[in-house]
């Protein structure tokens, strides 16, 4: 059993410390695919004595994308830096309770952060392309893992599925940083897609682009879902109901106060915090 079958309640120990990527069949839709894949019990985050989330206990769903939105400082992002553990990275920070992906939790001993965000791949508010070619940058994460398929096929494939390919297929080896902001940021979505993950985190990533590029990555995000499953923080509520099916609120104090369809959240959410919140009347 690995992440690539995750109706195996055996899962995922294996898959997370050593695996090789393998391709994986495209089962979701948009109606998603009934199966969860991330679940969280009583997740509390602290930096040091600051305390950023506070007991949150969710579901995200397979293939569909749920959108998290709430004010400033209201754990957002730290929720989704959780997913991956990239706030190991961050020394003050201490995680509690448990965060499940396909039902293995994420930080459980034997589960290899490395191989975890290869499963689950992230793109930035601000595009960070390295200093390399077009290519090198697609190739990054399949090196890391030691892929021995065709990189180059693998390449196209991610550069077609970041919507980028037409516009740099003849210019793969020039350097990924002489794109423009908007192609810089499909270069990244392709670096995450490339290992082929089962869940991409997406950390505002259209609010350091221009309209044009932003409608773009929405249109993206919104191909992308046919195949992964993605947890986007954005802090544009249009944009949230614009591209998400199911939506997170959280609020000052690192709650979650309601997730939801999407459609319900903003029509008629079930909580007078959230109205306040969503109407404006408080942010
Ligand atoms: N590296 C860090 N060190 C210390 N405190 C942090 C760190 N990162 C975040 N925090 C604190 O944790 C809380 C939640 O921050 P986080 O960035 O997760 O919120 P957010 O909802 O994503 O905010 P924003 O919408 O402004 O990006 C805030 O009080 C913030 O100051």
């Amino acid at each position: 059993m690995s992440f690539e079958d995750p109706a195996d309640p055996t899962a995922d120990a294996e898959s997370l410390t050593d695996a090789p990527a393998v391709g994986r069949e495209t089962t979701t839709t948009r109606s998603g695919t009934g199966r969860t894949v991330i679940d969280t019990r009583n997740v509390s985050v602290h930096y040091g004595e600051t305390q950023a989330l506070s007991d949150i206990t969710m579901e995200i769903p397979e293939g569909m994308v749920t959108a998290l939105i709430g004010p400033s400082g209201c754990g957002k992002s730290t929720f989704l830096r959780c997913i991956n553990r990239m706030n190991d990275l961050i020394d003050t920070c201490r995680v509690e309770g448990e965060l499940r992906l396909y039902g293995k939790n994420v930080y459980d001993d034997d589960v290899d952060p490395v191989a975890l965000r290869r499963k689950v791949g992230m793109v930035f508010q601000k595009p960070n392309p390295f200093p390399k070619s077009i290519r090198e940058n697609v190739a990054y994460g399949l090196e890391i893992q030691g892929f021995d398929g065709d990189v180059d096929a693998r390449v196209e494939e991610s550069l077609k599925s970041a919507a980028l390919w037409d516009e740099v297929k003849d210019q793969l080896d020039e350097s990924g940083l002489d794109l423009s902001g908007g192609q810089q940021q499909r270069l990244c979505i392709a670096r995450a897609i490339a290992p082929d993950p089962e869940v991409i985190l997406m950390d505002e990533p259209a609010s350091a682009l221009d309209p044009i590029a932003t409608s773009k990555i929405e249109d993206l995000i919104d191909d992308l879902a046919e195949e992964y499953t993605v947890v986007i923080v954005t802090h544009n509520m249009q944009q949230a109901a614009r591209i998400s099916d199911r939506t997170a609120v959280f609020l000052t104090g690192g709650e979650l106060v309601e997730l939801d369809d999407t459609d319900s959240i903003f029509e008629n959410p079930d909580s007078e915090r959230v109205e306040n919140y969503i109407t404006g009347k408080f942010g």
